[in-house]
């Protein structure tokens, strides 16, 4: 089958967006278009690996979309909520991680730390993928850039805007992936979700060489001045339960409705990593409307993930043999 190909440059492990240089990534959103185009015939390509999908939080699009490119790629996943696991009974994941590695071809652990994430790959002798962790979702921002890409064409110069919470594991990424892909972000926070100062240093200093940039502000409405996508982030993500009070209060104004996209670039597009929570930080009207990128972004899930799983895993086995 003739595909793109992604080159050497394919890290050993996906624990975040930065961990792909600018140029791979491009290479594996290529994949993941031809894998959209023509998801089966793949099967022949990892058939009779099995990968490891450990879960400590609740998982939809991640779950199913990486057991069920797995099993287009010929592969058998394991999916393992902690609990079912040694792990949640007291084995350490460093020990854990050194035997899961002798019986599979990758890992993928869904965690609160990312520091779980980056012991797993100190360990780990195949590649480990962060389903995600507390600051970090590769995953879902692949899947973003996909579905962005897709609509507009091409993704360096494009203006986005993310509005609410500046230090989530989705805006942490996709800022990588703006970054990676060479395009202008408008962060809208409150004061108190700031995105970290030491993330923006460094995503700066990458978007000197694509071209892309950053911007800071309070505000939902200037943020989205100009803005071709606007991304809507969940009040309370999964790690943050217990400060569902103070997060709804301090988070009231960023929600993302028609009026706010109204004041976006006509052509404006509406992201979300799902789930939402449908009138709080996006409406339905916007969520259904004609506006949403967001099911298409959540179906490129699967395309992503089977360009992942494949890059990663027969790169690994190549430098092994
Ligand atoms: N698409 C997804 O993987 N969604 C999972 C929830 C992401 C959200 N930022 C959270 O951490 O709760």
């Amino acid at each position: 089958m003739n595909h793109p190909t992604v080159n050497g440059d394919i890290p050993g492990h996906l624990l975040r967006v930065s961990d792909l240089a600018p140029e791979t990534l491009a290479a594996v959103l290529d994949l993941a278009a031809a894998m959209k185009q023509e998801p089966l015939g793949w099967e022949r390509s990892l058939h009779g690996a099995a990968i490891g999908c450990i879960f400590e939080k609740p998982s939809t699009r991640t779950r199913v979309s990486l057991a069920t490119a797995a099993h287009r790629l010929g592969m058998r996943a394991l999916v393992l909520n902690r609990d079912e696991l040694q792990l949640g009974h007291g084995e350490t994941l460093s020990d854990t991680t050194r035997v899961l590695s002798s019986f599979l071809d990758a890992l993928t652990m869904r965690t609160f730390a990312h520091e779980n994430v980056e012991e797993m790959a100190d360990v780990a002798t195949v590649p480990v993928i962060n389903a995600l962790s507390d600051t970090h979702h590769p995953c879902q921002s692949l899947a973003d850039l996909l579905a962005l890409r897709e609509h507009f064409g091409t993704l360096a110069g494009l203006r986005a805007a993310f509005i609410g919470d500046g230090t989530s594991n989705t805006c942490n990424s996709f800022l990588e992936a703006c970054a990676a892909s060479g395009m202008h972000l408008v962060i809208a926070t409150p004061p108190e979700y700031e995105t970290d100062g030491d993330l923006l240093r460094d995503v700066r200093e990458l978007m000197a060489r694509t071209g892309g940039s950053v911007t800071l502000t309070t505000e939902p409405v200037d943020a989205v001045a100009g803005a071709q996508a606007v991304y809507a982030e969940v009040w309370v993500s999964m790690d943050k339960h217990h400060e569902r009070a103070e997060r709804t209060a301090r988070l009231a104004r960023y929600r993302v409705d028609d009026e706010l996209l109204d004041h976006a670039a006509e052509d404006a597009v509406a992201l979300h990593c799902l789930p939402a929570v449908r009138g709080q930080e996006i409406t339905s009207d916007v969520l259904d409307g004609p506006r949403s990128l967001v099911w298409n972004q959540a179906a490129n899930r699967l395309p992503t993930a089977q360009a992942v799983l494949h890059s990663l895993i027969t790169v690994s086995r190549r430098r092994a043999s």
